[in-house]
């Protein structure tokens, strides 16, 4: 039986917006962490990171290999990097893995994958936070990569997790065929989400969310965001929120629409073919304008 209660046909009936009083500060709006880049791939981290800070949160952290640090923090000077230390077996080395797990406690809400590439170190974190990490965990790309290549099943997580996946990853995390996915998506995505005890956002033409009982269908984007980094985007965006204290599916929710929004602002101003991932950022601003103005005067 489909359970579509949460479509969105007003932005009022969007997630409440983090409240912004005078005297917030950037405590207020959270301290996330995004583990994502690899050589090649920087600048997944770099749309992640500053989607994150275009979405609202107070702090932003990147952790990245040592080796791609200085590029991604080249990049914008808004958020802060952490290295990450290989040893030869492109495992963390101790000392790296201890500073970073340290470190943990302190983040409102951590992502894992973007850009991350298939490697020991990204299979051994993935998991190791998917299961322990209590704050709210948001795995894209690599990072789904490393759960659906894990030998046992997924044990269940210590708290909340957002899971990303397009349908090529979520193919591989369920086993189930791209086109029988994309012939079934609510089925199967609700079906994940109540097996795994998860939030599933299914990315895609009309995104899916859904917390195995609940499932909202994403009424903003286009084609034109059919164009490498802007899944990274939306994992920075989602991180935000989670981070600022929605509750994950809002989050999830939320992330999904501004993202579309955005994509949809930047195709009217640049064309489908034109825009770029990058400009989701440029945008973003423009999709607050809307949900904010909208939140006001409905
Ligand atoms: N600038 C960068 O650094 C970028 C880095 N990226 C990273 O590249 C890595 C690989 O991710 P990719 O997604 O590119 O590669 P994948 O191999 O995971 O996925 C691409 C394949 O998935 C399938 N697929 C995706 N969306 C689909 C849909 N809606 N319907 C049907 N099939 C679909 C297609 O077969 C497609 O060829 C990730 O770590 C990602 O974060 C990408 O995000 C691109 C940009
Ligand atoms: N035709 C489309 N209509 C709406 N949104 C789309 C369309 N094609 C792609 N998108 C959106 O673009 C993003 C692509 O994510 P992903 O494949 O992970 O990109 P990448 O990994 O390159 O960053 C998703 O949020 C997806 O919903
Ligand atoms: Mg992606």
């Amino acid at each position: 039986m489909k359970d579509f209660n949460m479509n969105i046909q007003r932005i009022s009936d969007l997630p409440s917006l983090p409240q912004r009083t005078t005297d917030s500060h950037k405590g207020t709006f959270g301290k996330v962490l995004i583990i994502a880049g690899s050589p090649g791939m920087t600048g997944a981290a770099c749309l992640s990171g500053m989607a994150a800070l275009r979405g609202g949160s107070g702090l932003v952290f990147i952790a990245t290999p040592v080796s791609v640090q200085s590029i991604v923090a080249s990049v914008n000077p808004c958020y802060l990097t952490i290295p990450l230390k290989m040893d030869s077996e492109d495992q963390l080395t101790p000392e790296s893995r201890s500073n970073l797990l340290d470190q943990l406690s302190g983040f409102d809400a951590v992502a894992i994958g973007p850009g991350c590439g298939q490697r020991p170190w990204v299979r051994d974190l993935t998991l190791h936070l998917y299961e322990k990490l209590t704050e709210p965990l948001i795995v894209d790309a690599d990072g789904l990569n490393s759960l659906a290549a894990a030998d046992s099943p997924l044990p269940d997580p210590a708290g909340p997790r957002i899971l990303t996946p397009h349908p090529g990853e979520f193919s591989r995390l369920t086993n189930v065929s791209i086109k029988e996915i994309t012939a079934n998506r609510e089925t199967h995505a609700l079906e994940f989400a109540r097996q795994r005890k998860v939030i599933l956002l299914l990315k895609g033409a009309g995104t899916i969310i859904t917390d195995g009982s609940r499932i909202a269908v994403n009424p903003t984007g286009n084609a034109g965001m059919a164009t490498g980094g802007t899944g990274d985007v939306l994992t920075g965006l989602t991180t935000s929120l989670a981070g600022q204290g929605l509750p994950p599916f809002d989050a999830a929710q939320l992330g999904a629409y501004l993202h579309g929004l955005a994509g949809d602002l930047a195709a009217d101003d640049l064309t489908q073919p034109a825009m770029i991932a990058a400009d989701l950022i440029d945008y973003l601003p423009d999709a607050w304008h809307e949900i904010l103005a909208n939140q006001t005067s409905e």
